[in-house]
């Protein structure tokens, strides 16, 4: 019988009982005790309370209990999640991986849920690996590098089924659902695929507990590097990234060699004060369309206009054979963008360039690119697919969301002609410029805000047989799915980056709303997840839609 244990005997937590990995109830169960500083350790044979054997009652933690916990699954954003058992009652837990043990504190009570803070890993998850990366327990980026690629895949396949199931509200009992469901694509580079990121300079650096004893003062508190998960205003300090080129990681040690050299006066833009020069760097990996080989952009977003300040460090990186452009953005706001009022060349081209699908596309620093370019040929494919062009330029189609108009240039050679929509101007002139690079002339971009949109969109462009919609994180708007339904296109591939969202809009669309006054006119063909960034929770779908 397990006995509950006070929190300040933690780290002398010895445990007797083995472990039930197999278990689908996942929590502690709390004793009748009210008292916030005893661990409930788990009695997974029954899911009863622990020291009772009694009939359990449904258990709902309180604010700062201790819990002995674990994980079962992974929710948005990669949290992990823990349900108590008998009255599925569910606990969050961030940096918590599927099959972890835990001692947990529960931080913040809510409705239907609670937030728990890891306190002490009991046992590692089932399918622990090694992370590779050195910044991998305290950098937010990688979540689950310590988790097998194979188990990030289950993980995220989960995620999308329970999502397309609950929120989706398809029956995974039905014959069909099988089919519809797709297994994931996982990606097959695991590191070194991301060709862009962005790193900040602060005033503060992160140091883990254990460290934090330590006094830094002036240019030894300053970090170039990754903010620390839940700090607007703390920098964990990185010298390479295992997510980005080789390239990009020379370049990051040449600007940490140098940066904070007393002689150069550079300084961390400080998020509080508003003060200092340097906000962030960013480095983009493109490639020379004539040899095949990297091609680097780094861009320097500072507070002000000072090249004479940034040219050590521009004469430096220039030496690095890859780096053909460097760019500087000027931004005065107090925000944290990237994207600069002003923007100057300091050294090279304005943009790099990259291929897809055969075509070939000029990046500049603010223009929207799919970060991992391998994937992207992948995603790209599968949207081609269930897009299923006959390839007469018979067909018409329209891009939603289609930023600098990748997706639809693929399709325009096998189309009559594409109708793009984006929001941001600079997005279309670049899906404009990148139409003429390649030679295509049956495409039209029109700058628009699709969350705005009233009842004369729709008369600037025929009826299209096939609709693609790429909306950002926050799904379609309300408007755009009426029109959709008004409009009635014999086809709607929808991609998507947040399966939440993807899985409400399927539901409108397939089977409408009465609250919504929507009736659903489509069917679910096939859902496919995609995996684009190995080690991070997040997820792509692409979803076929026909028309009932
Ligand atoms: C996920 S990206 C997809 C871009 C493009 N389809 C691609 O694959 O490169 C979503 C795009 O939607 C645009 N967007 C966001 N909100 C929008 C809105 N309300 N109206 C129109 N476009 C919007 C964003 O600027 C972004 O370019």
């Amino acid at each position: 019988m397990a006995s509950t244990i006070p929190s300040h005997a933690l780290r002398h937590l010895t445990l007797t009982r083995p472990w039930f990995s197999k278990i689908r109830c996942t929590t502690s169960l709390a004793s009748s005790s009210e008292d916030p500083h005893q661990i409930f350790p788990l009695n997974a044979d029954t899911g009863s309370k622990t020291g009772n054997n009694s009939k359990s009652q449904a258990f709902f933690p309180k604010k700062n209990q201790v819990l002995e916990l674990e994980c079962e699954s992974l929710a948005f954003k990669g949290i992990g999640v823990c349900k108590v058992a008998d009255s599925g009652f569910v606990l969050l837990c961030n940096n918590a991986l599927p099959g972890e043990r835990f001692i947990g504190r529960v931080s913040r009570k809510k409705g239907s849920y609670a937030e728990v803070t890891k306190l002490k890993t009991l046992s590692p998850h089932w399918d622990f690996v090694d992370a590779p990366c050195e910044y991998a327990s305290y950098c937010g980026g990688c979540k689950t590098q310590n988790l097998s690629y194979e188990a990030q895949l289950r993980a995220k396949e989960q995620q999308v089924r329970e999502l397309v199931i609950h929120v989706g509200k398809f029956s995974d009992k039905t014959p069909d659902f099988a089919h519809i469901m797709k297994p994931i694509v996982p990606c097959d580079i695991l590191f070194h695929y991301r060709n862009k990121m962005e790193f900040s300079f602060g005033s503060q650096k992160w140091l883990p507990k254990e460290l934090l004893h330590e006094k830094l003062d002036g240019n030894d508190n300053y970090a170039l590097g990754l903010h620390a998960p839940g700090f607007f205003d703390k920098i964990l300090n990185v010298d390479k990234c295992l997510l980005q080129s080789e390239p990009a990681n020379k370049i990051l040690a040449t600007v940490q060699d140098s940066w904070k050299d007393p002689e150069l006066g550079l300084s961390p833009y400080n998020v509080h004060s508003h003060a200092g020069f340097l906000k962030h760097l960013v480095l983009r990996t493109g490639r020379d369309m004539s040899t095949g080989l990297p091609e680097l952009m780094v861009n320097f977003v500072t507070s002000s206009y000072k090249p004479e300040m940034l040219k050590p460090l521009v004469e430096k990186i220039s030496t690095i054979p890859e780096v053909v452009s460097i760019m500087n953005n000027v931004t005065t706001s107090i925000g944290n963008t990237s994207v600069g009022e002003e923007e100057y060349t300091l050294y090279g081209k304005t943009t790099i360039t990259e291929s897809l699908r055969g075509l070939t596309f000029q990046i500049s620093a603010n223009s929207f690119f799919q970060t991992n370019t391998h994937q992207a040929e992948v995603l790209y494919k599968l949207i081609e697919d269930c897009a299923g062009l006959r390839g007469d330029a018979s067909e018409i189609v329209l891009d939603l969301f289609c930023g600098t108009g990748t997706i639809g240039l693929t399709l325009a050679k096998k189309a009559k002609h594409v109708y793009g929509y984006e929001v941001v101007a600079q997005a279309v002139a670049d899906a404009n410029k990148n139409a003429k690079l390649n030679g295509i002339n049956n495409t039209t971009f029109v700058q628009g805000d699709l969350n705005k949109i009233d009842e004369n969109f729709g008369k600037h462009f025929p009826k299209p047989d096939i609709v693609i919609s790429d909306p950002n994180r926050p799904g379609m708007h309300m408007k755009l799915i009426k029109f959709l339904l008004k409009l009635k296109a014999p086809k709607i591939v929808y991609v998507s980056c947040n399966p939440a969202t993807c899985a409400r809009d399927i539901d409108y669309l397939c089977h409408g709303a009465v609250e919504q006054k929507i009736k659903g006119c489509y069917k679910l063909r096939s859902i496919q997840p995609v995996d684009m960034f190995p080690h991070t929770p997040h997820i792509e779908c692409v979803c076929l839609l026909e028309l009932c």
